[in-house]
């Protein structure tokens, strides 16, 4: 089959890990007679500086007329400035809106040969197998921001909103993956204090009665959650929560798996598009050094060829070869242990490529 693939390398080490991650699907493509068209468009820094703009309409036409988007990361110092009216990041959130992709998959494991690269004691981190569903396109990424002056000084707001039908569709996908897992969903809020929390519990909670009887659930506040990652991962399953602090969990939830550079990500709609990152960012403090571990990227193209192309077999080819580096200890420096050699982001890149 021919697949027309969308990818926005972006900024910092983004290029460098996208370009590993392409290399991997052209093996794919040979091992298992498939042609990947990949097409390249800007987002983020990159596409400021070259348009003016973090999201050209361009990318959003290429993005709406594939079959799936990679995205490496955007960002960075040069584009920091607080008073910036336009920043990388408007591009990331603005492509997430446009194509729809309200469901962000995060999947959290851990090979057994990571067990000591992650600051965790190993015992805490047998069986670790988890997936945070993060509500992607609402909440306060989104909402109105507002930066005043008034006689006191200067004041700011960041809006937050969720609408009962953005909770129902995101409660109802994480469910449905609970059922297809280990049948327990966690939902984390912060139904303590905040109102929009308080929304989601009584959406959830009749959801989970009428449609999900057959799954355990439960509730735990963000704060707990931040905790209770740290001190028994290996007891959930699904978590399901709001924008940003699914964002947040994951960087921490990332840990148990090693590095940043390990957890991949699948964005998901109604359809069959998605958008595969890694979750971590452009990582300005290694860009162009060939430092940076593409294992993340790779990862997300397994997703991808999962969720958007329905390929099982070469998704899980992908997984194979990325185990398999591991076992051969071809790892970049943020999970070399011990005697290993800290090998280039290309070197890990092919070293994949060639066990597909
Ligand atoms: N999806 C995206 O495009 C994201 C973009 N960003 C942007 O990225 C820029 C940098 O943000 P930071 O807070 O530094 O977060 P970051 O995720 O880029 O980096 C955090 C730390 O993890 C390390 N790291 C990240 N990815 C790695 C990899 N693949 N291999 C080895 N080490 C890796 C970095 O070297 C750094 O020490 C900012 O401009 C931020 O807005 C941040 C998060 C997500
Ligand atoms: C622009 C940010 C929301 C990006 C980020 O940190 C993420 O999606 O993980
Ligand atoms: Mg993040």
């Amino acid at each position: 089959m021919d697949y027309t693939i969308t990818a926005l390398p972006g900024d910092g080490i983004g290029p460098e890990v996208v370009a590993e991650a392409i290399k991997v699907l052209h093996a794919v493509g040979a091992r298992y007679g498939h042609t990947f068209t990949i097409r390249e468009a800007l987002i983020g820094g990159i596409a400021i500086d070259q348009t003016g703009t973090a999201l050209p309409e361009a990318t959003v036409a290429a993005c709406q007329d594939c079959d799936a988007v990679l995205l490496g990361a955007v960002g960075g110092p040069k584009w920091d400035d607080p008073n910036a009216k336009v920043r990388p990041e408007q591009g990331l959130l603005g492509i997430r809106k446009a194509l729809g992709l309200y469901a962000n998959l995060r999947p959290v494991t851990l090979h057994p040969l990571l067990l000591d690269a992650s600051p965790l004691r190993p015992e805490r981190l047998v069986d670790v197998d988890l997936l945070v569903v993060r509500e992607l396109t609402g909440g306060i990424y989104f909402g109105e921001k507002r930066r005043e002056q008034d006689a006191q000084g200067e004041w700011a707001s960041d809006l937050c909103v969720y609408t009962q039908a953005e909770v129902e569709r995101i409660v109802r996908l994480a469910a449905g993956l609970a059922r297809q897992r280990h049948g327990h969903l966690t939902l984390v809020d912060k139904a303590n204090v905040l109102e929009t929390s308080r929304l989601w519990r009584s959406i959830a909670t009749r959801i989970m009665r009428e449609e999900f009887s057959d799954l355990q659930y439960d509730w735990m506040l963000v704060d707990a959650c931040a905790m209770h990652l740290l001190r028994r991962p290996s007891d959930f399953d699904v978590i399901v929560t709001e924008n940003m602090f699914g964002d947040i969990l994951t960087d921490e939830a990332s840990m148990l798996a090693g590095s940043m550079g390990m957890l991949p990500s699948a964005s998901l709609g109604s359809g069959k598009m998605g958008l595969y990152e890694p979750i971590h960012g452009s990582a300005p403090d290694i860009a162009g050094q060939g430092k940076a571990n593409p294992l993340a990227t790779i990862l997300s193209t397994a997703l991808l060829l999962r969720y958007s192309l329905g390929l099982e077999q070469e998704a899980r080819a992908v997984e194979a070869a990325v185990s398999a580096v591991l076992e051969a200890g071809i790892v970049t420096g943020d999970i070399a242990r011990g005697e290993q050699r800290a090998h280039s982001t290309v070197e890990v890149g092919s070293a994949v490529a060639s066990r597909i």
